[in-house]
């Protein structure tokens, strides 16, 4: 089955979108962590191998798996028009100093027969060595001729994208839409440039309405998305995702998304510091009535409701102030929310297993959840509260701060609510 239907965080799973980590983490300079918003360098070959642990545990519960890297490439090999028309976007928008240098590195692009190992050098990165510079050019630039002499050291020409393997971010699947997002920091806006390739060209995506493009002028990441019920949806307001992208989401869906089920939006306001970068790192969904959560949110919440309004157009919003359970309970209709704080009652184990995403959990199914094997306070409370857990490795993955929700896009999901 081909497409997107995704109405819940729940609902068995049955097709994502993942991204295997690969060179990116290799090309990480230590001083430029802060600007390429990931927290280590970690050990490629353990992170592949804790990777390939996630996926083979999807495909055990019988998820169908696919890899970014494959789709793109599947586009360049149907056609040369696809690879020259994401190639010509990826330079423009990758930051390149100089118009000679551009040149340079499209050529190294152009070189590449094999459109898988292409597509890989795009999330890579590309520093200076690999380029065959000739030693003098005839200048066009002042920066080009900067470059020669004053920045032989600057290794990266092309910055990686270590958190491309958190691809929950750059798009996020809405019912039987996607919005293809602008993200907060330029850092990581290049990442949905794989998103905006495919659902143009590839023959599985092409068709999917699209609630929001990274032409949009306000930034969101999928992050702060979650699919509540068939008809209710959550978006947090945060330091990713602005006010305006919600209520463009809202006018699309409540009035130019012919077949949208969605009767309300629930924007949440989380604060905006890097502790709550999303809503999925401060609560995520494990059950029809469980939720696991950031004990720092809980208390009440401000929460802004969205509705259809009476007139061509119009957006109804009502202002909701209560706890986070009870929110829960109105907007799914489901009573005796339970919230499962990460790591329970210990301060100390709270806030560290906080930091390795013991919130970012991915349901399965209902009650059955994929957990870091790291968060063991966290996870030994969830097994007493009757969830199966499906434990997988995190000792490298989890240093882009980023949990499993955050490392799959899901495609497909059976409908719950
Ligand atoms: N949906 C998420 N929780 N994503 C976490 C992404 C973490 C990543 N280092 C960033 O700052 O963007």
């Amino acid at each position: 089955m081909t497409g997107i239907h995704v109405t819940s965080e729940i609902g068995n799973l049955r097709k994502v979108c993942v991204h295997r980590p690969g060179d990116e983490l290799l090309n990480l300079p230590p001083d430029s962590l802060d600007r390429l918003l990931f927290n280590d360098v970690p050990f490629l070959d353990v992170a592949q191998q804790e990777h390939d642990a996630f996926v083979d545990m999807l495909r055990s519960q019988g998820v169908e798996v696919l890899y970014l890297e494959n789709l793109v490439a599947e586009t360049f090999d149907a056609s040369p028009k696809f690879r020259a028309r994401f190639l010509d976007q990826f330079i423009a928008e990758a930051s390149i100093k100089g118009d000679q240098m551009a040149k340079e590195v499209r050529a190294y692009l152009d070189s590449f027969e094999d459109n898988l190992a292409l597509v890989k050098k795009t999330m890579a990165g590309i520093t200076r060595s690999e380029l065959d510079l000739p030693r003098t050019y005839p200048y066009t630039t002042l920066q080009d001729m900067v470059n020669e002499h004053f920045n032989r050291d600057s290794v990266l020409v092309v910055d990686p994208m270590p958190n491309l393997c958190f691809i929950r971010d750059p798009f996020a699947c809405i019912g039987e839409s996607v919005t293809v997002n602008r993200m907060h920091s330029p850092i990581r806006n290049r990442e949905s440039l794989y998103m905006e390739h495919l659902f143009s060209c590839h023959p599985d995506f092409v068709n999917t309405p699209q609630l929001l493009s990274r032409t949009d002028p306000y930034s969101i990441e999928g992050g702060d998305v979650l699919n509540l019920t068939r008809k209710s949806l959550a978006v947090g307001v945060s330091q990713r995702t602005e006010p305006a992208a919600i209520d463009h989401i809202a006018r699309n869906v409540f009035w130019n998304t012919e077949g949208s089920e969605i009767e309300r939006i629930f924007a949440f306001e989380i604060p905006p510091y890097s502790e709550f970068t999303h809503l999925d790192t401060v609560f995520t969904q494990i059950d029809v009535d469980k939720y696991t959560v950031h004990p720092a949110i809980l208390g009440s919440m401000r929460v802004y409701e969205m509705s259809k309004g009476s007139r061509p157009g119009e957006v109804r919003i009502k202002r909701h102030v209560d706890a986070l359970e009870r929110i829960l309970e109105y907007a799914t209709g489901v009573d005796g929310i339970k919230l499962i704080p990460c790591g329970g009652q210990d301060r100390l184990a709270s806030v560290r297993e906080q930091w390795n995403d013991g919130t970012n959990t991915l349901c399965i199914k209902p009650g059955t959840i994929c957990v870091y094997q790291r968060n063991k306070v966290t996870n030994d409370l969830l097994y007493k509260e009757g969830l199966e857990l499906l434990v997988v490795p995190s000792a490298e993955l989890s240093r882009g701060r980023g949990g499993p929700r955050c490392m799959s896009a899901a495609l497909q999901r059976a409908d719950v609510l």
